[in-house]
């Protein structure tokens, strides 16, 4: 009989119960079992869920449950914890968050624990960092959802400009999930022509500086949505199912993901948005993508950036305990 398969939601909140939803639609897990400080919130997220079962691929245990259930799963999703309101830039989140995931990590650790974390709360890249190091478990057991959104929106962004399936558009956001983060336009292709090449290829059509404002517009989305309805959920609730879809059903597929680096891209001991191979076993490899001058240079200071508001958290959190 084939093993049945756990994940762990931590947070039911926007992104938490968004989640869920797209995780049951999809058939991806057979058991969730839902954790939330607000304990009536999963409980009716629960319950609601499991009136859907009957309509869901495959038969589907969906419960409202505490840490000790963390023990059996294969994946813990985190995505509890506060999020941004219009003005707030997702570093501002960063000590609030981290000190709810001390606990929240220390009680999934205390169940025994001995599977894979994804995290997607914010700031995400500092917080699958935090994770790797209250949870103690191997770096490439700890993956953040990093820039998975960011590429998909860019995805989306280009395909409606170039009039072609999202899915035939290969480009990707690398570096902070936030404000740093930078386009790859040296390898940004529709189908395997470079986008530079299919702008000259219709100049009557295109124009290269329409990539800058594709790009703010993919930096920026999230304030724009926040601005609008006070919180995004859909775009990384799928985000975050087609990386569970990956790690559970051992996919190796290159996925955005904040990842822990050690040399790769010139950068050591933090995580942060690279192509990666994702697999049963978490993050198989980090991609090595030979960058431009200018997108080596971005990268490094978007991770600089990650490292000024990492740095003093690190400090409290662990070196001056
Ligand atoms: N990585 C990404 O691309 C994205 C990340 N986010 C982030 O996801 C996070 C969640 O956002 P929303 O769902 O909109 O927020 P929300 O406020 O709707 O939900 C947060 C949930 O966390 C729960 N919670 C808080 N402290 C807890 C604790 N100690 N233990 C257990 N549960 C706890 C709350 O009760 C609430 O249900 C935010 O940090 C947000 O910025 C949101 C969208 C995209
Ligand atoms: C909120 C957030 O991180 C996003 O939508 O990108």
């Amino acid at each position: 009989m084939e093993r049945v398969n756990r994940v762990a939601l931590i947070g039911t909140g926007f992104v938490g119960s968004s989640y869920a939803f797209a995780l049951l639609n999809q058939g991806v897990a057979d058991e969730l079992v839902m954790i939330d400080l607000n304990k009536d919130k999963s409980e009716g997220d629960a319950m609601d869920l499991n009136h859907g079962v009957p309509f869901a691929p495959g038969s589907k245990k969906i419960w409202f449950g505490d840490y000790q259930d963390c023990k059996d799963a294969d994946l813990v999703v985190i995505t509890a914890g506060a999020n941004q309101k219009p003005g707030e830039t997702r570093l501002d989140l960063v000590e609030k968050n981290s000190n709810i995931f001390k606990e929240i990590v220390t009680a999934v650790m205390n169940s025994g624990f001995d599977g894979i974390f994804l995290v997607a709360t914010n700031p995400v890249d500092i917080l699958t960092y935090m994770t790797w190091k209250f949870s103690g478990l191997p770096s490439h057991r700890v993956i953040g959802s990093g820039t998975i959104l960011d590429t998909a929106r860019l995805r989306y962004l280009l395909s409606d400009y170039f009039d072609v399936d999202a899915r035939n558009i290969h480009a990707y956001i690398m570096g902070e999930h936030g404000d740093s983060e930078l386009p790859v336009w040296s390898h940004a292709n529709i189908g395997g022509r470079s986008v530079f090449d299919r702008i000259h290829d219709r100049p009557d059509q295109y124009k290269v500086e329409d990539l800058d404002d594709i790009f703010v517009n993919v930096r920026d989305a999230a304030y724009h949505i926040i601005q609008r309805k006070g919180a995004t959920y859909y775009g990384i609730a799928m985000g975050l199912v087609r990386l569970t879809k990956a790690i559970l059903h051992n996919e190796n597929s290159i996925l955005t993901v904040s990842a822990y680096l050690e040399g790769e891209y010139g950068e050591e001991d933090l995580y942060i948005g690279v192509p990666a191979i994702v697999n049963r076993t978490g993050i198989r490899e980090v991609l090595h993508l030979n960058l431009d001058n200018e997108e080596k240079e971005n990268f490094k200071k978007s991770a600089a950036v990650l490292r000024e508001t990492m740095d003093p958290l690190v400090d409290k959190f662990f070196e001056n305990k």
